[in-house]
């Protein structure tokens, strides 16, 4: 098994190691800015890293281990169980994913996602649990945009199922209802049903959330989109089960923590990473050409404005008027950094992206779900 090492500090440029498939080389997986091109973009990036003050507390911290592959899915043997934050309250898809990913962790419910990135950053968790897409809904933009600015690394994934239930307060009927509560992607998932019923849809922070204000308020009126587990927990009645508009509805959760892990050859990898490109004809067709001409995989690619600056000039004689959107480039593929191909795929990528930082390197969930 190749042993590369991942270092994770985030000032040092990303500077692939030789490509030997063996060598123990030392991966700088966080991102690269090169003066003058790059120092607009510096610029902007720092800053938003800097709406975190807890990205400079946790600098006050030794450089972080890396983890090793045996750590991801237990609690320390013998020791205190992980502690794993999730959004939402007990009930949410997210608690359940957090167990299938860690299964004898303690779940810790955050009100947002921001809050999980926090308690891990904090140290007041081991690990966070996050969704990044559903299969029906599409991706989940906060996450992508909270991993760019948050300084955790990924170290896994867990795919879910997620099985819908419409419930509401007992002796209340489907007729009755006239509003339905849930978080916004739970609502989007069940599109077609929710239309057809003819309900007013109302969104919450989390599934489990509209099920407890439903419960705790006696709503007569409203119904809530949640799991099963949470029906059972604020002691709702289930009108109707599997709601959602496709049976395979599955969604893919991040597991975070503040060290990077080892990447190995042993198993199915996947790499995550983010970039930013100069505007130009064919130059995203360029950057992802790098991975083609490796035959590697692309399993995900996403885009998001890059906030602090979202419009580029067109150029110097532009008279001010902006011109382009500018964006910042989520791609996922099937490969870890531990193999040579990855490495010059990144190498080869960092020779012309403007910005670019590894999230992780991390096993592929490749169970049923
Ligand atoms: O509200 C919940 O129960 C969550 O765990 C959040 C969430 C999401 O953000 O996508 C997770 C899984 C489902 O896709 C629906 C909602």
């Amino acid at each position: 098994m190749a042993a590369s090492r991942i270092i994770s500090h985030p000032h040092r440029p990303f500077s692939p190691p030789p490509s030997q498939p063996h060598a123990h080389s030392s991966i700088t997986l966080n991102f690269t800015l090169h003066p003058p091109k790059r120092c607009r973009l510096a610029c902007v990036l720092r800053a938003s890293l800097k709406e975190n003050d807890l990205n400079d507390k946790a600098d006050l911290f030794a450089l972080p281990r890396p983890l090793t592959s045996t750590q991801l899915s237990d609690s320390v043997s013998d020791g205190p169980r992980l502690q794993v934050a999730y959004q939402g309250v007990p009930g949410a898809y997210s608690e359940s994913a957090a167990q299938k990913a860690y299964p004898n962790c303690e779940a810790v419910p955050c009100p947002q996602f921001e809050n999980a990135f926090q308690k891990v950053e904090r140290w007041l968790v081991d690990r966070a649990v996050l969704p990044i897409e559903n299969s029906l809904g599409g991706s989940i933009h906060r996450n992508y945009d909270l991993l760019l600015r948050h300084r955790l690394h990924i170290v896994g994934e867990v795919k879910y199922a997620v099985h819908h239930c419409l419930m509401a307060n007992h002796g209340v009927k489907l007729e009755d209802l006239k509003r339905v509560l849930s978080h916004p992607q739970a609502l989007a998932q069940c599109e077609h049903t929710l239309t057809k019923w003819g309900l007013v849809r109302e969104a919450v922070d989390d599934t489990a959330g509209a099920a407890q204000y439903i419960a705790m308020h006696g709503v007569k009126d409203a119904g809530a989109v949640a799991s099963s587990a949470a029906a059972k927990i604020y002691g709702l009645n289930i009108l109707a089960q599997d709601i959602q508009d496709d049976c395979d509805n599955v969604t893919r959760f991040l597991m975070l923590a503040r060290e990077p892990i080892i990447p190995g050859t042993d198993r199915p990898f996947k790499t995550s990473i983010v970039f930013s490109l100069e505007e130009g004809p064919g130059i995203l067709f360029k950057a992802l050409a790098v991975f083609a001409l490796r035959q590697i995989n692309l399993s995900k690619i996403e885009s998001r404005p890059l906030r602090n600056m979202p419009l580029r000039m067109a150029d110097d004689n532009s008279n001010g008027s902006p011109k382009y959107f500018d964006y910042l480039f989520y791609v996922d593929f099937e490969a870890s950094m531990a193999d040579p191909r990855a490495q010059n795929a990144l190498r080869h990528l960092n020779e012309f992206a403007t910005f670019l930082r590894v999230l992780g390197s991390y096993p592929m969930d490749t169970g049923t779900v």
